[in-house]
């Protein structure tokens, strides 16, 4: 089972008038995104900025309280489903089921999105996060950074062409934090959309062709980049923090 790819015209993700309210707390206040096919997005922002909602807002585990989401073209909530299989997510919830094994946790998903040939891509997945030697074992007996290589399987699994990722270096040990390193460069093919939110500026930086700053639910910037000089970033990065507060 495959979905239909979108016209090359068509944005990756189109997000318009993004709020999002909890009581009287405005956690996002009017954010538009829209990213090409092969963007690579790093979204940075101080704790409580709004990031993680606007990144669980663009993939559709939360639902906004104003404006729309498209992927690929496609509204979430407007009836169809199929940008499901088109996105994968890595946030703080690993979304794996602690009483399967590493094997069988990737397999569920494989017969959840459908995929053929589940055994070859449930092994590469595996091998693909240095998990093969521990696939048998429950992932509850995973240390925390290896239930993160696992979500991080997990979450590229159905090979998907937009992948959303909410800090996935929290809890990697240099290792394993080289080898997602390494995963991410490989995800920059060029078709592939990528939005990171990190705290990690300078790592950002190199990593995406796109930053944005958010501070209090909003953008306060959004630029190439190349448009940014590496050696004086924290410094604007930290003015323009303290500028917006
Ligand atoms: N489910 C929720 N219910 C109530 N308030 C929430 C909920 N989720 C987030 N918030 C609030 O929304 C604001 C933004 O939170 P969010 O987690 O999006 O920020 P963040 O920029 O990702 O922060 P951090 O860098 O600390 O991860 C915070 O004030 C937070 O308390």
């Amino acid at each position: 089972m495959s979905t239909p790819p979108a016209g090359a015209d068509t944005p990756a993700v189109e997000a318009r008038g993004l709020e999002k309210r909890y009581g009287a707390l405005a956690a996002v206040r009017g954010i538009d995104v829209v990213l090409a096919r092969g963007e690579f997005l790093a979204v940075f922002g101080p704790n409580g900025a709004g990031k993680s909602t606007l990144l669980r807002m663009l993939c559709g585990a939360v639902v906004p309280s104003r404006g729309t989401v498209r992927i690929a073209g496609e509204e979430i909530g407007g009836g169809e489903d199929g940008w499901r299989r088109r996105i994968g997510l890595l946030s703080h919830q690993t979304f794996l089921y602690p009483g399967l094994s590493a094997a069988e946790n990737l397999d569920f998903y494989a017969r959840l999105y459908g995929l053929a040939d589940r055994r070859a891509r449930v092994d590469e997945a595996l091998r693909g996060v240095e998990l093969w030697d521990r696939r048998a074992d429950a992932a509850r007996t995973f240390s925390r950074g290896m239930q993160q290589r696992l979500a991080l399987a997990r979450t590229l699994l159905h090979d998907p062409e937009v992948v959303f990722l909410d800090e996935p270096y929290t809890g990697l040990d240099p290792h394993a934090s080289g080898l997602l390193t390494g995963v991410l460069e490989r995800l920059r093919d060029g078709r592939r959309t990528i939005v990171l939110v990190t705290h990690n500026l300078s790592q950002g930086l190199e990593q995406a062709n796109r930053v944005a700053v958010q501070v209090g639910g909003r953008w306060v910037s959004d630029e190439p980049a190349s448009a940014i000089d590496p050696a004086t970033w924290e410094r604007v990065y930290t003015e323009r923090v303290a500028a917006a507060r």
